[in-house]
Protein backbone atom coordinates (compact mmCIF):
# COMPACT_ATOMS: atom_id res chain seq x y z
CA UNK A 1 0.00 0.00 0.00
CA UNK A 2 1.24 3.49 -0.78
CA UNK A 3 0.36 6.14 1.53
CA UNK A 4 0.18 9.59 0.91
CA UNK A 5 0.21 12.17 4.05
CA UNK A 6 -1.26 15.22 3.93
CA UNK A 7 -1.45 18.56 5.99
CA UNK A 8 -4.77 19.09 5.84
CA UNK A 9 -8.06 18.19 3.93
CA UNK A 10 -7.26 20.33 0.97
CA UNK A 11 -4.12 18.99 0.20
CA UNK A 12 -5.83 15.35 0.52
CA UNK A 13 -8.21 16.26 -2.05
CA UNK A 14 -5.74 17.83 -4.68
CA UNK A 15 -3.58 14.63 -4.32
CA UNK A 16 -6.73 12.03 -4.73
CA UNK A 17 -7.64 14.74 -7.82
CA UNK A 18 -4.22 14.34 -9.10
CA UNK A 19 -4.15 10.44 -9.16
CA UNK A 20 -7.92 10.68 -10.52
CA UNK A 21 -6.51 12.90 -13.26
CA UNK A 22 -3.50 10.71 -14.39
CA UNK A 23 -5.48 7.86 -14.89
CA UNK A 24 -7.88 9.91 -17.01
CA UNK A 25 -5.17 11.34 -18.54
CA UNK A 26 -3.24 7.71 -19.90
CA UNK A 27 -6.02 5.80 -20.09
CA UNK A 28 -9.19 7.67 -21.56
CA UNK A 29 -11.49 5.22 -21.96
CA UNK A 30 -10.97 3.87 -18.26
CA UNK A 31 -14.10 2.89 -16.14
CA UNK A 32 -13.81 4.67 -12.76
CA UNK A 33 -15.09 3.68 -9.82
CA UNK A 34 -16.98 6.52 -7.31
CA UNK A 35 -17.55 6.92 -3.88
CA UNK A 36 -19.99 9.60 -1.75
CA UNK A 37 -19.82 10.52 1.32
CA UNK A 38 -18.64 13.81 2.22
CA UNK A 39 -14.56 12.90 2.07
CA UNK A 40 -14.50 13.14 -2.00
CA UNK A 41 -16.56 16.35 -2.28
CA UNK A 42 -13.01 18.47 -2.85
CA UNK A 43 -11.68 16.02 -4.59
CA UNK A 44 -14.81 16.03 -7.23
CA UNK A 45 -14.10 19.85 -6.84
CA UNK A 46 -10.83 19.58 -7.77
CA UNK A 47 -11.52 17.54 -11.15
CA UNK A 48 -14.59 19.87 -12.00
CA UNK A 49 -12.32 22.79 -11.92
CA UNK A 50 -9.63 21.29 -13.90
CA UNK A 51 -12.17 20.12 -16.39
CA UNK A 52 -13.59 23.72 -16.65
CA UNK A 53 -9.51 24.83 -17.19
CA UNK A 54 -9.73 22.62 -19.83
CA UNK A 55 -6.80 20.13 -18.19
CA UNK A 56 -9.27 17.71 -18.43
CA UNK A 57 -11.26 15.48 -21.01
CA UNK A 58 -14.26 13.17 -19.40
CA UNK A 59 -15.28 12.21 -22.88
CA UNK A 60 -14.08 9.06 -23.05
CA UNK A 61 -15.04 7.94 -19.15
CA UNK A 62 -17.29 5.23 -18.04
CA UNK A 63 -18.11 5.86 -14.00
CA UNK A 64 -19.62 2.46 -11.87
CA UNK A 65 -20.86 4.16 -8.12
CA UNK A 66 -20.13 1.95 -5.35
CA UNK A 67 -23.49 1.88 -3.16
CA UNK A 68 -27.05 3.71 -2.98
CA UNK A 69 -29.61 4.01 -0.74
CA UNK A 70 -32.85 1.60 -1.22
CA UNK A 71 -36.31 3.14 -1.22
CA UNK A 72 -34.91 6.85 -1.83
CA UNK A 73 -36.31 8.25 -5.21
CA UNK A 74 -33.43 9.48 -7.39
CA UNK A 75 -34.61 13.13 -7.24
CA UNK A 76 -34.31 12.95 -3.37
CA UNK A 77 -31.38 15.15 -2.64
CA UNK A 78 -29.90 12.89 -0.52
CA UNK A 79 -29.97 10.07 -3.04
CA UNK A 80 -26.50 9.25 -4.28
CA UNK A 81 -27.72 9.69 -7.64
CA UNK A 82 -28.29 13.24 -6.97
CA UNK A 83 -25.13 13.83 -4.94
CA UNK A 84 -22.80 12.81 -8.40
CA UNK A 85 -24.73 14.85 -10.63
CA UNK A 86 -24.31 17.98 -8.06
CA UNK A 87 -20.86 17.36 -7.25
CA UNK A 88 -19.30 15.79 -10.64
CA UNK A 89 -22.07 14.48 -13.12
CA UNK A 90 -23.46 17.88 -13.90
CA UNK A 91 -20.38 19.57 -14.59
CA UNK A 92 -18.37 17.68 -16.63
CA UNK A 93 -18.07 15.78 -19.72
CA UNK A 94 -18.89 12.03 -19.18
CA UNK A 95 -21.15 11.53 -21.45
CA UNK A 96 -24.99 10.53 -20.50
CA UNK A 97 -25.91 6.62 -20.37
CA UNK A 98 -22.55 6.12 -19.12
CA UNK A 99 -22.89 7.05 -15.08
CA UNK A 100 -23.94 4.17 -13.64
CA UNK A 101 -24.89 3.91 -10.04
CA UNK A 102 -27.36 1.12 -8.25
CA UNK A 103 -30.71 2.02 -8.72
CA UNK A 104 -32.24 2.64 -5.50
CA UNK A 105 -35.62 2.74 -6.57
CA UNK A 106 -35.63 -0.88 -7.64
CA UNK A 107 -38.01 -3.01 -5.00
CA UNK A 108 -36.24 -6.43 -6.01
CA UNK A 109 -32.93 -6.51 -4.51
CA UNK A 110 -31.53 -9.57 -5.90
CA UNK A 111 -32.40 -8.67 -9.66
CA UNK A 112 -31.20 -5.30 -9.54
CA UNK A 113 -27.70 -6.13 -7.77
CA UNK A 114 -27.20 -8.99 -10.02
CA UNK A 115 -27.25 -6.72 -12.73
CA UNK A 116 -25.45 -4.14 -11.34
CA UNK A 117 -23.06 -6.88 -10.95
CA UNK A 118 -22.98 -8.15 -14.26
CA UNK A 119 -23.11 -4.09 -15.57
CA UNK A 120 -19.51 -3.84 -13.83
CA UNK A 121 -18.45 -7.11 -15.77
CA UNK A 122 -19.52 -6.34 -18.71
CA UNK A 123 -17.37 -3.21 -18.95
CA UNK A 124 -14.14 -5.07 -18.34
CA UNK A 125 -14.45 -4.21 -14.15
CA UNK A 126 -13.73 -1.17 -12.71
CA UNK A 127 -9.72 0.61 -13.46
CA UNK A 128 -9.58 2.42 -10.26
CA UNK A 129 -12.21 2.68 -7.77
CA UNK A 130 -12.27 5.74 -5.21
CA UNK A 131 -13.25 5.11 -1.58
CA UNK A 132 -14.24 6.53 1.49
CA UNK A 133 -13.61 5.02 4.78
CA UNK A 134 -16.93 4.81 7.60
CA UNK A 135 -16.17 5.21 11.25
CA UNK A 136 -17.01 1.28 11.60
CA UNK A 137 -14.61 0.60 8.84
CA UNK A 138 -17.15 0.18 6.06
CA UNK A 139 -16.26 0.75 2.78
CA UNK A 140 -19.48 1.42 0.06
CA UNK A 141 -21.88 0.16 2.45
CA UNK A 142 -20.16 -2.96 3.65
CA UNK A 143 -20.70 -3.18 7.13
CA UNK A 144 -18.52 -5.09 9.60
CA UNK A 145 -20.00 -9.07 9.62
CA UNK A 146 -18.51 -12.14 10.11
CA UNK A 147 -17.72 -12.56 6.24
CA UNK A 148 -16.51 -10.80 3.70
CA UNK A 149 -19.50 -10.68 0.74
CA UNK A 150 -18.32 -11.08 -2.26
CA UNK A 151 -20.94 -9.45 -4.93
CA UNK A 152 -23.53 -6.08 -5.11
CA UNK A 153 -25.67 -6.70 -2.61
CA UNK A 154 -28.72 -5.34 -0.36
CA UNK A 155 -27.42 -4.30 3.07
CA UNK A 156 -29.28 -3.77 6.28
CA UNK A 157 -27.56 -0.51 7.47
CA UNK A 158 -26.07 -0.53 10.79
CA UNK A 159 -26.84 1.67 13.52
CA UNK A 160 -23.50 3.38 13.71
CA UNK A 161 -24.01 4.24 10.09
CA UNK A 162 -27.47 5.95 10.27
CA UNK A 163 -26.41 7.71 13.36
CA UNK A 164 -23.55 9.17 10.96
CA UNK A 165 -25.15 9.43 7.99
CA UNK A 166 -28.56 11.45 9.20
CA UNK A 167 -26.69 14.96 9.62
CA UNK A 168 -27.62 14.55 6.19
CA UNK A 169 -31.08 14.27 6.93
CA UNK A 170 -34.41 15.82 8.57
CA UNK A 171 -34.12 13.33 11.26
CA UNK A 172 -32.50 9.49 12.14
CA UNK A 173 -36.19 8.29 10.93
CA UNK A 174 -36.08 9.09 7.63
CA UNK A 175 -32.04 7.87 6.38
CA UNK A 176 -33.06 4.67 4.93
CA UNK A 177 -32.83 1.52 6.59
CA UNK A 178 -31.30 -0.64 3.41
CA UNK A 179 -28.92 0.04 1.00
CA UNK A 180 -27.36 -1.70 -2.62
CA UNK A 181 -23.71 -1.46 -2.29
CA UNK A 182 -20.95 -3.07 -4.70
CA UNK A 183 -19.68 -6.15 -2.28
CA UNK A 184 -15.77 -6.67 -1.19
CA UNK A 185 -15.61 -8.51 -4.06
CA UNK A 186 -16.67 -6.54 -6.12
CA UNK A 187 -14.39 -3.96 -4.90
CA UNK A 188 -11.17 -6.34 -4.15
CA UNK A 189 -11.50 -7.06 -8.15
CA UNK A 190 -10.92 -3.56 -9.20
CA UNK A 191 -7.08 -2.93 -10.93
CA UNK A 192 -6.23 -0.05 -8.82
CA UNK A 193 -7.78 1.70 -5.72
CA UNK A 194 -7.29 5.24 -4.08
CA UNK A 195 -8.61 5.41 -0.43
CA UNK A 196 -9.09 9.23 0.84
CA UNK A 197 -9.38 9.94 4.65
CA UNK A 198 -9.73 12.61 6.52
CA UNK A 199 -9.72 14.46 9.91
CA UNK A 200 -8.82 12.99 13.72
CA UNK A 201 -12.45 10.77 13.87
CA UNK A 202 -10.72 8.26 11.84
CA UNK A 203 -7.59 8.12 13.24
CA UNK A 204 -9.05 4.87 15.34
CA UNK A 205 -10.40 3.44 12.23
CA UNK A 206 -7.56 3.97 9.88
CA UNK A 207 -5.06 2.30 12.16
CA UNK A 208 -6.90 -0.67 12.67
CA UNK A 209 -7.97 -1.17 8.69
CA UNK A 210 -4.41 -0.73 7.70
CA UNK A 211 -2.12 -1.48 10.34
CA UNK A 212 -4.45 -4.33 12.09
CA UNK A 213 -5.59 -7.59 11.42
CA UNK A 214 -7.43 -8.58 8.38
CA UNK A 215 -11.30 -9.53 9.43
CA UNK A 216 -14.61 -8.39 7.84
CA UNK A 217 -15.11 -6.81 11.39
CA UNK A 218 -13.07 -3.98 9.43
CA UNK A 219 -14.60 -4.16 6.57
CA UNK A 220 -11.48 -2.18 4.81
CA UNK A 221 -8.71 -3.95 6.30
CA UNK A 222 -8.83 -6.39 3.35
CA UNK A 223 -7.65 -3.59 1.35
CA UNK A 224 -4.18 -4.87 3.08
CA UNK A 225 -5.08 -8.24 0.33
CA UNK A 226 -4.90 -5.90 -2.45
CA UNK A 227 -1.94 -5.21 -5.07
CA UNK A 228 -2.24 -1.64 -5.76
CA UNK A 229 -3.87 0.46 -3.23
CA UNK A 230 -3.26 4.10 -2.49
CA UNK A 231 -4.24 5.80 0.67
CA UNK A 232 -4.04 9.90 0.86
CA UNK A 233 -4.91 10.58 3.91
CA UNK A 234 -4.47 14.05 6.30
CA UNK A 235 -2.23 14.23 9.29
CA UNK A 236 -4.96 13.98 11.46
CA UNK A 237 -6.32 10.68 10.02
CA UNK A 238 -2.84 9.62 10.94
CA UNK A 239 -2.21 10.72 13.94
CA UNK A 240 -2.33 7.03 15.30
CA UNK A 241 0.36 5.85 13.39
CA UNK A 242 3.72 5.49 14.75
N1 LIG B 1 -21.68 4.81 1.82
C1 LIG B 1 -20.85 5.90 2.21
C2 LIG B 1 -19.41 5.46 2.14
O1 LIG B 1 -19.08 5.18 0.79
C3 LIG B 1 -18.52 6.55 2.73
O2 LIG B 1 -17.18 6.21 2.56
C4 LIG B 1 -18.83 6.72 4.18
C5 LIG B 1 -17.96 7.75 4.87
O3 LIG B 1 -18.47 9.00 4.65
P1 LIG B 1 -17.75 10.36 5.01
O4 LIG B 1 -16.72 10.55 3.93
O5 LIG B 1 -18.83 11.39 4.94
O6 LIG B 1 -17.16 10.19 6.36
O7 LIG B 1 -20.18 7.12 4.30
C6 LIG B 1 -21.21 6.49 3.58
O8 LIG B 1 -21.77 5.59 4.45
Amino acid sequence: MKIYKTKNYEEMSRKAAHIISAQVTLKPDSVLGLATGSTPIGTYENLVKWYEDGDLDFSGITTVNLDEYKGLPRDNDQSYYYFMHHHLFDHVNIPDGRTHLPDGTKEDSDQECRQYEELIQSLGGVDLQLLGLGHNGHIGFNEPDDIFPDDTHCVNLQERTIEANKRFFASADEVPRQAYTMGIGTIMRAKKILIVVSGADKADTVKEAFFGPITPKVPASILQLHPDVTLVADEAALSKID
